[in-house]
């Protein structure tokens, strides 16, 4: 059966064991691999985490987590029926291991645990790791008057308090009904981590009618903060994939961002001349290292080669983004990303005015940003067109 066919309390069932297995998967694999003769197939190990997830995690009775977890190895894989179900018995007849590899206790692979140690000390890993296991609050930017719509939302019953990296950010528990909140009709907010929104608060235009780009724009939010904050600026949104673009405009027009104006191009050459752009934000396409509350499965989705890659992709965008900028300007690089090679690395050959490496907490989501100066000119080439 289709996702998109299930009833909502399955789809909910089945969104809590997927993202529960990708944020306690190395405990979990440890506590069952106990049990295991021999290496489960690729389905066996996917049961056996779904299993283990549920006996380990949820109220789902013991004998009903295993009968239910073998019956869909029967219809899928019968000849494992048996290893999967005397695997789980055993499960279900010990506690948990109390012991567990540094890298299993944070939950993360081998490689980016000893990376983040080695970076940032294996204390401040171990303490914001407890976050990576949870479900986040939902956040969003809510462009205008932020205590009133506060005031409003609370006495809807609802949870909801500022939060403290950005003028118009609004925390609301996990699992909150967008919809069903004051002004979503009309556009009056956005779904965006704050730490995401103190990226773009870092941005700061002077000019009144300024020219901001906003580089690799789709979905849009940081556009949508952009034009609120800045209504008299013009702002041009950049985005490569054709496919996200729809959305991208939907949104901005949902949001009624009437100074921006969408154009497909790689960032990589740009349509623009050199130093002309008044501000620039580039956030550029990364690892999602730092939003592993919200997408568990990012940390199995690259490895360090494929990290060195995206950190050579950034540090071209952002070569193009400061062409662009006049030299006076001011111009942000920010990733969702809180690994070195995709942060400070890319900043090398730049001249760095400030730089915020935020790591993930119960409030915000992790993230790395940086204020940079222009290119001075001298190297400038003109690579596009005039626009
Ligand atoms: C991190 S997401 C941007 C999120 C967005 N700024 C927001 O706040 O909603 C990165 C975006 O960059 C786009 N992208 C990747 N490579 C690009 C390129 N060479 N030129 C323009 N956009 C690109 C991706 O398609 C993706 O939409």
């Amino acid at each position: 059966m289709a996702v998109a066919e299930c009833e909502e309390k399955d789809r909910r069932l089945l969104h809590e064991l997927v993202y529960g297995v990708l944020r306690h998967f190395f405990a979990l694999e440890a506590d069952f691999s106990r049990f295991c003769k021999t290496k489960p197939d690729a389905i066996a190990h996917c049961a056996l985490l779904l299993g283990t997830y549920q006996l380990r995690h949820m109220r789902i009775p013991t004998h009903a987590a295993v009968s239910e977890t073998v019956a869909a190895m029967g219809r899928m894989e019968p000849k494992a029926k048996g290893f999967v179900n005397a695997v789980l018995r055993r499960v279900t007849e010990n506690e948990a291991p109390k012991k567990l590899k540094p890298h299993q206790r944070v939950e993360l692979p081998k490689w980016i645990y000893a990376s983040w140690r080695d970076a940032f000390g294996a204390e401040i890993v171990q303490g914001f790791s407890e976050v990576l296991k949870q479900p986040p609050a939902l956040c969003l930017a809510v462009f205008e008057n932020r205590s009133e719509w506060i005031d409003q939302v609370q006495k809807m019953g609802i949870e909801a308090e500022p939060g403290t990296l950005s003028p118009y950010a609004v925390l609301l528990p996990s699992g909150t009904d967008v919809a069903s909140l004051p002004g979503f009709a009309e556009g009056n907010f956005t779904v965006m981590d704050q730490a995401a929104q103190a990226a773009v608060m870092a941005l700061n235009v002077s000019k009144q009618d300024a020219l901001i780009v906003d580089i690799c724009a789709a979905p849009g939010g940081k556009t949508a903060l952009l034009s609120k904050r800045y209504p008299q600026a013009r702002v041009i949104a950049v985005e490569l994939n054709e496919k996200r673009l729809p959305r991208l405009s939907e949104n901005l027009e949902r949001m009624r961002c009437d100074n921006v104006s969408v154009i497909r191009a790689d960032a990589g050459i740009l349509p623009l001349l050199s130093n002309r752009v008044d501000a620039v934000m580039l956030d550029a396409p990364c690892s999602a290292s730092g939003i592993l509350r919200r997408h568990p499965d990012a940390k199995f989705l690259h490895d360090r080669d494929e990290v060195m890659k995206l950190a050579a992709i950034q540090l071209e965008l952002l070569s193009e983004a400061k062409r662009i900028v006049k030299a006076d300007a001011e111009l942000v690089y920010a990733v969702c990303s809180i690994h070195e090679q995709e942060n400070e690395d890319v900043l090398n050959n730049s001249e760095v005015l400030s730089k915020t490496r935020l790591f993930p907490s119960s409030s915000h989501d992790g993230f790395f940003f940086a204020t940079v100066k222009a290119d001075d000119g001298q190297f400038a080439i003109e690579k596009g067109s005039v626009q």
